[in-house]
């Protein structure tokens, strides 16, 4: 390997590639386009940080952000940055009812996992409050009862990702900084959202007005 390849595999590792510049845009949109949440989360915000935006935020505070983290896992199961995970059984095994031999790759579609509605209510709806204080009389119950193997947002067993911890600090502290501070709009809502996808479904342009908030 080159010493640019041996940069950028270590950049990649430590910052997690282009995971959370891309979640962040996908956040923005879906806040652009449902004001309705984008108005609870600010309201959230204010309940947490208070009202003075130079306020420093603390570790404490970013635990509490309980709805900001909801939108989070909303966005990524509504449009998920990758599609799957994949998998090589070590041994010959049965999965789905048939014997696979070892050394067969498997893809996980957990993007169509986060769709379907054997686990999700009413699962094209996009509603950060299925993963909000979920109580049991709750119309989100379905999802509260099969969350643990129908949502993914960092994989799973021994690879899981490492980054998952800081990753979710420091997407919690960006979208505090910016919405209490800022008020971001699309340019144009009837635009839809230009992505492409790969290995990661990356945002190829995403135009919005940024406005101080008085
Ligand atoms: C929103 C941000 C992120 C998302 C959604 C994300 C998601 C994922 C997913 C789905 C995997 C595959 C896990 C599996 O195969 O079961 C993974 C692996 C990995 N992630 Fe992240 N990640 C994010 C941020 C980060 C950050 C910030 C770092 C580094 C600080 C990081 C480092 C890694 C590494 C090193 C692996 C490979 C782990 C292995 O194969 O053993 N990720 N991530």
């Amino acid at each position: 390997m080159s010493d640019s390849e041996v940069f950028d595999n270590i950049f990649d590792s430590l910052l997690g590639g282009g995971t959370i510049s891309n979640l962040i845009c996908f956040v923005i949109y879906y806040l652009g386009n449902y004001p309705e949440v984008k108005q609870q989360l600010r309201q959230e915000l204010e309940t947490v940080l208070g009202k003075d935006v130079t306020k420093p935020i603390t570790f404490k505070d970013l635990d509490e952000l309980q709805y900001c983290e909801a939108v989070i896992k909303e966005v990524h199961r509504h449009h998920p940055l990758s599609f799957a995970i994949p998998r090589v059984n070590v041994e010959k095994d049965v999965v789905g009812g048939i014997t696979w031999p070892k050394k067969t790759s498997f893809q996980m579609l957990y993007g169509a996992m986060m769709k379907n509605k054997n686990y999700w209510t009413d699962p094209e709806k996009f509603d950060p409050d299925r993963f909000y204080k979920v109580e049991e009389s709750d119309k989100y119950l379905l999802e509260k009862q099969h969350m643990k193997e129908s949502f993914t947002i960092w994989g799973g067993g021994i690879r899981i990702c490492p980054g998952r911890k800081l990753a979710t600090l420091e997407l919690k502290c960006l979208f505090s900084l910016i919405y209490r501070k800022y008020d971001i709009e699309m340019a144009d809502v009837n635009e839809p959202f230009k992505c492409r996808s790969g290995l990661l479904r990356v945002c190829k342009e995403l135009i919005v007005k940024v406005k101080s908030r008085k």
